[in-house]
């Protein structure tokens, strides 16, 4: 079993048990889930940077990347930084994450969050919402074209807008349709964790113009976004690189300065 299969098995059981404890209907009268939403797609287009950044404790890739951080402290240093937005990974086995750092996140920033999880479930995406988010991930690899299509239109039915995820062709074509916001390409194979950001120039031009392109993973240098911005990508998806420091809202800041000065 890979280990994206392995975390697929895992949410599975985590989210049946947490149905159990919370129903939908309970997290629907979260204080958060009525909150207006903020569009990460329009940040990006207007943005001259498209940086999104991660909080990130660990990864499968890497194990443990930086634990000693507030999450607050690094979404208000990624705010003050310019980020067009904030991924914030939930999945607390593989990731240390917790959707309290989602709350969190919320309370200290206006900027979109991006509800970083593998989602399997139409909870989670009510979940989502009810913990602050302003967008969820969804991942061709693991989900049905229906599976895509469902989870996609609940998320727009409650202002939530989409980020899909593919690393082929194969992912891509099964996923086009109007309910997805933005496109990423994961530049990071999740069953292997080879990384190149070739695969995104590869399917760059095969993204439909409609879509906001994101590429997606690896990305620690200021030369390979001003080569993706040739192929259309107006977002980056940025974690490690920033999480490895000790203030990653200055690593942000410094990044950004480099990229937009000339
Ligand atoms: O990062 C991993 O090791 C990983 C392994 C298996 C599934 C997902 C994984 N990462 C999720 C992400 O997509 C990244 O955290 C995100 O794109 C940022 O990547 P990076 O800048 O390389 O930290």
């Amino acid at each position: 079993m890979n280990i994206l299969d392995k975390i697929i098995a895992d949410k599975r059981n985590e989210v049946s048990l947490k149905k159990q404890l919370i129903s939908a209907e309970d997290l629907e009268r979260y204080p958060l889930f009525g909150h207006i939403t903020n569009s990460l797609a329009t940040a990006l287009k207007n943005s001259s940077s498209g940086i999104i950044a991660e909080h990130k404790r660990r990864s499968p890739s890497k194990s443990v990347i930086n634990q000693d951080l507030n999450v607050q402290d690094v979404a208000s240093g990624y705010e003050n930084a310019g980020v067009c937005g904030m991924s914030v990974l939930t999945d607390g086995k593989y990731f240390g994450g917790a959707l309290d750092d989602l709350i969190l996140a919320r309370a200290s920033v206006k900027m979109p969050l991006l509800r970083k999880e593998f989602i399997i479930d139409e909870y989670q995406i009510i979940e989502a919402k009810a913990h602050g988010a302003d967008v969820i991930l969804l991942i061709a690899a693991v989900l049905t074209r229906d599976e895509i299509k469902s989870f996609s239109e609940l998320a727009k039915s409650l202002n939530l807008e989409v980020l899909l995820e593919v690393h082929n062709l194969e992912e891509l074509e099964k996923s086009i349709m109007p309910s997805l916001d933005m496109l990423g390409v994961n530049n990071r194979n999740l069953k292997t964790f080879e990384v190149s950001t070739d695969i995104s120039k590869q399917l760059s031009e095969k993204i439909p113009s409609d879509f906001v392109k994101v590429s997606e993973s690896g990305i620690s240098s200021v030369k390979v976004i001003k080569d993706l911005k040739n192929y259309g990508y107006q977002g980056f998806l940025i974690g490690e690189n920033f999480m490895k420091t000790n203030y990653p809202g200055k690593s942000a800041s410094q990044f950004i300065q480099e990229l937009t000065s000339n």
